[in-house]
């Protein structure tokens, strides 16, 4: 299974620590950037890893930026991502078996190392569930093409 990544100038580190944690486990890793540490705009690099995502050329996307929050919200304004945002593991597992995430964020100035690659494990490890779920989910994919379900 193929994953692409990304992260904005504060989670370089952190990215490296996943991709090499992704490969060791089996995955094959598009890592889409940066390579530099200097100061650079999240939404680029949601948006960059999010094409990926909807292209099929990965089957999940992982984005990190200082909180998380910047680059899901990024990621998530491209249609047909559902990039959830995650400080714990049980909330990635749950994104996965009930939204059908296809995007998993997380902050480097939140979460430390461990935490993220348990993160990383439950989010990839969970498969949706469909059922009413997916009922939810079609909902809001409705809103997003600007139709009410109120
Ligand atoms: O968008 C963010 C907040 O959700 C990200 O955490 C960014 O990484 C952050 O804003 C970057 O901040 P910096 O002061 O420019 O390093």
């Amino acid at each position: 299974m193929k994953i692409v990544i990304t992260s904005d100038h504060t989670g370089i580190d952190l990215r490296r620590a996943v991709i090499a944690h992704l490969e060791a486990r089996g995955y094959a890793v598009e890592d889409v950037g940066p390579t530099s540490t200097e100061s650079t705009d999240y939404p680029r690099w949601g948006e960059k890893a999010a094409r990926v995502v909807l292209a099929g050329e990965a089957r999940f996307g992982i984005a990190i930026c200082g909180t998380g929050f910047g680059i899901s919200l990024a990621a998530n304004k491209i249609k047909g991502i559902r990039c959830v945002v995650c400080s714990e593991p049980y909330t990635a597992k749950l994104s996965r078996l009930h939204n059908n995430a296809n995007m998993l964020a997380f902050g480097a100035r939140v979460v430390g190392q461990d935490l993220a690659l348990m993160i990383v494990d439950e989010f990839l490890n969970a498969e949706f569930e469909g059922g009413r779920h997916a009922r939810r989910v079609d909902l809001v994919s409705e809103l997003e093409a600007g139709r009410s379900v109120c």
